[in-house]
């Protein structure tokens, strides 16, 4: 048995105990050995002096013994989380936990099997929404706290001094206000470390221009409250957007750019920092949810109503939207400091039609027939692959539809609570009101009652004094009667007096009873007949007005429940939904993965070459509409026809499967493909396709995949499809092999002719095909009648080192390349695909095999990848510096793939500049053809 202590040590020496049995763990291993290694792990003689301030930080940590620290960060508006735990009790807090990161806070709470008993935040945050309100679902025994002046509702409402006790640490609340009213610092029990929530920023401070803030409030605070701790206390904002993780009291005390200032200049700074307003604040994140009237959400999932105090900007913070896709995007989209990772969706593997790019050492035999296996099996691992990054993003979709509709439904219990409690309080009220006057009643009831008994009491008084009368008078009368009658008068008189004594008897007691009754009541009530009137028609109103709350409020709690009945069947509606596609696209993969076999056999079968892969109608392509998320410099390309050019890729699988029932017929699939290519995309003839260009063009994964579901469920027709793409590939592949035998023919024929010029090239063993022969320098050979119609960089005549001088590049000046006519060879640095290290390598660009290819060196006996032609579709200059960790940023540029991006980095600006134009004739080549 465990507690977890929130108290306040001065002035009241206040303990408020939350006794929580502990879960019995007995794990205990060191959290802070495993945290400093964390912070260094493995540092090298050469860069430890620039670790030294995180070494100090780490050692300072490890000092704290038993003390679990963890700094987590959301990248999207730059906060961090902090999660503490005693490592014996695992007893943990959390501090300043971001909804969009819930998952993985209560994952590694889970792993690590802490039992995380208060969720702090430091203050009302504007910019990011809290997740202690969904995780006290998801984490039983959870309370939520903040500061009391917060204005926020939360299990615990903490004030200056009170102590959060987890197993043997604590923190300590100070107040630090200015940022906004309720912000609080957390100090450590040793004064190690202090959570400056928004107050106190590394080099900087929270803003003081919205949400009650207060310069000098903010100036004052950290003066008073955080510059008194001790130099050596290690400074952990909230937030921070340069990637600083940590600083110290003495640091921040001495260079703090704002706070070493007066008082007078520091209110100048903070009144003229013209901010913008933080990104996710002015998000319009559920304004889809207009009927709802605006709500600020509490903080352990209750809600407040009143907007009066707080800002229009933290009135936009409303829920997560239903239509995750946005959500989504922001996500894969969003820029991530490099030690928060994601896994991105939808990265292929291998580079297209490209060896894989891990950069392995396998052998060159090993290579060759791994590339036959991987041309021969791409079309079919690519759609595979496709509809698997689709389950993936259905996963990732379904749950964040979860967590939103979870946290909108706990949002809506937290409401229906609130209203519940009321009614209930109001319900109370009613019937306190209702006793009082039935109450009134009862005592108006008594009241008359007493008034007739009084009244009656009144007229037997009057009998008896008139019984007594008579009898006073006859006794007084009988002196004066005769003797003889006397006797008789005496005893009538007798009789008389015994009744009427009898009946003063009688009206004695009634009188005492009365008396003794009317003794308890409040004489004020007697007297005051008209304040009780008035008391009357008061509490009648009271009642009717109770009543018409207590209606409203069983209205309003209706209507909530319903809503939350519908929120829960649209949370089903929508994870069936998702369900749904997910069973479709697992089964659609599996006929994909069916397929595969035949396929790859086929391929082997006919030993087609890489090239020739192209012409499948299969091969896999980027959808059109999503452009190159890693850069967005322009390509460098002569080809005028850019868009058109993606149209003429052939379709992706995944494109073939979602628009098969609009394209009606096979023939849509199949017929215009040749055609239309060897036209170079100009052909208008023969189209059938839906896309306007004559193709069928692929879906938008992202928008438009629910809405394409239902064809997926044609999986006949599907085969059927892949059954004529088979028979169209082979006859297109029959027809290109005839071709390029032509065009081999003819390029014999005229070497015969005309004897070649240049020295013979030496690099030859790595060519499977005759060597081709080069023409003299011409780059625009005259076209014969009788020759087809070939793009200019497809012809064998073509003379890449003429192309160049006719460029204008200085060719002969430039000793790093080897350039010949067909040929172009020399080093660069590459960018890892997976593992970012950049290597350099030894590229050839050959015309001839149509690929680029890089080797380990200029020997050419280590391959390490190809890039086929067909798959280069741009090549720039990377201007915009994406390859932020390029050792030659100026040097950078980048050849683009229709599935990755490789960085390229040249010795020098010349080289760079020819090895651009080279690779360029290689995606015109490929627009072209
Ligand atoms: N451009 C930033 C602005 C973030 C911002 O305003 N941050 C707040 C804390 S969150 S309310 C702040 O106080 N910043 C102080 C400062 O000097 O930056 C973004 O939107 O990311």
């Amino acid at each position: 048995m465990c507690s977890v202590l929130i108290g306040r040590v001065k002035p009241a020496q206040r303990t408020l105990a939350l006794s929580l049995r502990l879960r019995a763990n007995t794990e205990g291993s060191s959290y802070a050995a495993a945290e400093s290694r964390r912070f260094c792990p493995g540092v090298s003689a050469d860069v430890e002096p620039l670790l030294a301030p995180r070494r100090s930080y780490c050692s300072r940590m490890a000092q704290t013994e038993g003390l679990f620290f963890r700094q987590l960060f959301e990248s999207e508006s730059s906060t961090y989380t902090y999660l503490l735990a005693d490592t014996e009790t695992k007893e943990a807090i959390l501090i300043d936990p971001v909804l969009e990161t819930i998952d993985r806070d209560v994952k590694l709470i889970q792993e690590l099997g802490l039992n995380l008993k208060v969720a702090v935040n430091t203050h009302c945050h504007a910019d990011h929404i809290t997740s202690t309100g969904l995780m006290k679902k998801r984490l039983v025994g959870l309370k939520s706290a903040i500061s009391k002046f917060s204005g926020a509702s939360a299990d615990i409402h903490l004030t200056e001094g009170d102590k959060i006790t987890f197993g043997k640490h604590y923190l300590t609340v100070r107040q630090t206000p200015g940022h906004t009213d309720g912000c609080m610092s957390l100090v450590s029990g040793d004064q190690n470390m202090v959570f400056t929530g928004d107050a106190l920023l590394i080099r900087g401070c929270g803003r003081t221009d919205f949400q009650q803030g207060c310069a000098k409030k903010l100036y004052e605070s950290i003066h008073q409250k955080i510059f008194t701790l001790p130099d050596h206390c290690l400074v952990y904002p909230a937030h921070d957007y340069l990637g600083q993780t940590a600083s110290t009291v003495g640091e921040e005390r001495k260079f703090n750019p704002r706070l070493t200032k007066s008082l007078e200049e520091f209110v100048k700074i903070m009144n003229n920092l013209n901010l913008p307003k933080p990104k996710k604040i002015v998000s319009p994140v559920g304004a889809d949810r207009g009927s709802r009237r605006p709500v600020i959400r509490g903080w352990d999932g209750s809600t407040q109503t009143s907007v009066d105090s707080l800002s229009e900007w933290t009135l936009t913070r409303e829920m997560p939207q239903h239509n995750m896709e946005s959500t989504r995007s922001q996500w894969q989209q969003g820029l991530r400091p490099p030690w928060i990772t994601r896994v991105a969706v939808g990265q292929s593997p291998s580079s297209s039609g490209a060896e894989s790019d891990t950069e392995s050492s396998s052998t060159e035999s090993e290579k060759s027939s791994i590339k036959k296996q991987e041309v021969g099996s791409q079309r079919v691992l690519q759609p595979t692959s496709l509809l698997q990054q689709r389950i993936k993003e259905i996963d990732q979709q379904k749950e964040e539809l979860k967590i939103g509709l979870q946290l909108e439904i706990a949002l809506l219990q937290g409401e229906l609570q609130t209203e519940k409690s009321q009614l209930l309080r109001r319900t109370q009220k009613l019937q306190a009101l209702q006793r009082e006057a039935r109450q009134t009643e009862n005592t108006q009831r008594r009241h008359t009652v007493r008034k007739k008994e009084r009244e009656s009491l009144e007229e037997e008084r009057r009998r008896v004094e008139e019984l007594k009368r008579r009898c006073e008078e006859k006794e007084k009368l009988i002196p004066s009667q005769p003797e003889s009658q006397r006797e008789q008068l005496n005893l009538q008189l007798q009789q008389e007096k015994e009744v009427m004594e009898a009946a003063v008897r009688a009206f004695e007691d009634w009188e005492f009873r009365v008396l003794e009754q009317e003794s308890g009541i409040d004489e004020e009530e007697e007297s005051t007949a008209d304040e009780e009137v008035e008391a009357e028609s008061g509490a009648a109103k009271e009642i009717s007005c109770q009543q018409h709350a207590v209606n409203t409020a069983q209205e309003r709690v209706q209507q909530l429940e319903r809503q939350l009945k519908e929120m829960e069947r649209e949370k089903e509606r929508e994870l069936n939904a998702l369900r749904k596609e997910r069973r479709e696209l697992v089964h659609t993969t599996q006929l994909v993965l069916k397929e595969k076999k035949p396929l790859t056999d086929w391929s082997n079968i006919t030993g087609s070459t890489p090239c020739m892969m192209s012409l499948s109608p299969l091969t896999v392509h980027k959808p059109p509409q999503e452009p190159c998320k890693e850069s967005v410099s322009l390509p460098r390309r002569r080809s005028s026809h850019r868009n058109n050019k993606l149209n003429d890729r052939p379709l992706s699988a995944q494109g073939l499967v979602r628009t098969l029932p609009d394209s009606q017929s096979p023939e849509a699939f199949t017929s215009p493909l040749l055609s239309h290519r060897l036209s170079n995309g100009h052909s208008s003839g023969h189209r059938t396709g839906t896309n306007g260009s004559g193709l069928l063009t692929p879906c938008n994964s992202t928008t438009s995949s629910r809405a394409a579901s239902p064809c997926l469920l044609d999986l006949v027709e599907i085969e059927k499809k892949l059954r004529e793409a088979k028979a169209e590939r082979e006859r297109l592949l029959r027809e290109r092999e005839e071709r390029r035998r032509l065009l081999l023919e003819e390029r014999r024929q005229k070497e015969l002719n005309s004897p070649r010029t240049d020295p013979p090239e030496p690099e030859t063993q790595q060519s499977p095909e005759p060597e081709p022969k080069e023409q003299p320098k011409a780059s625009t050979p005259p076209k014969s009648p009788e020759q087809p119609s070939l793009p200019l960089f497809l012809s064998p005549n073509f003379d890449l080192r003429a192309h160049l001088e006719s460029l204008g590049h200085g060719v002969t000046g430039c000793t790093d390349l080897r350039l010949t006519s067909r040929r172009c060879a020399g080093f660069l640095t590459k960018r890892g695909g997976r593992v970012k290290t950049w290597k350099k390598r030894w590229f050839l660009f050959d015309m001839d095999h149509r690929r680029l290819a890089y080797y380990t060196d200029c020997d050419e006996r280590k391959l390490k990848g190809v890039i086929y032609f067909q798959a280069i579709e741009e090549v720039y200059y990377d201007h915009l510096r994406t390859a932020t960790s390029s050792p030659r940023p100026t040097l950078t540029f980048c050849v683009k793939t229709y599935d990755r991006l490789f960085f390229l980095v040249a010795s020098n600006a010349v080289s760079m500049r020819i090895w651009m134009d080279v690779i360029v004739t290689a995606t015109d080549e490929h627009s072209r053809y």
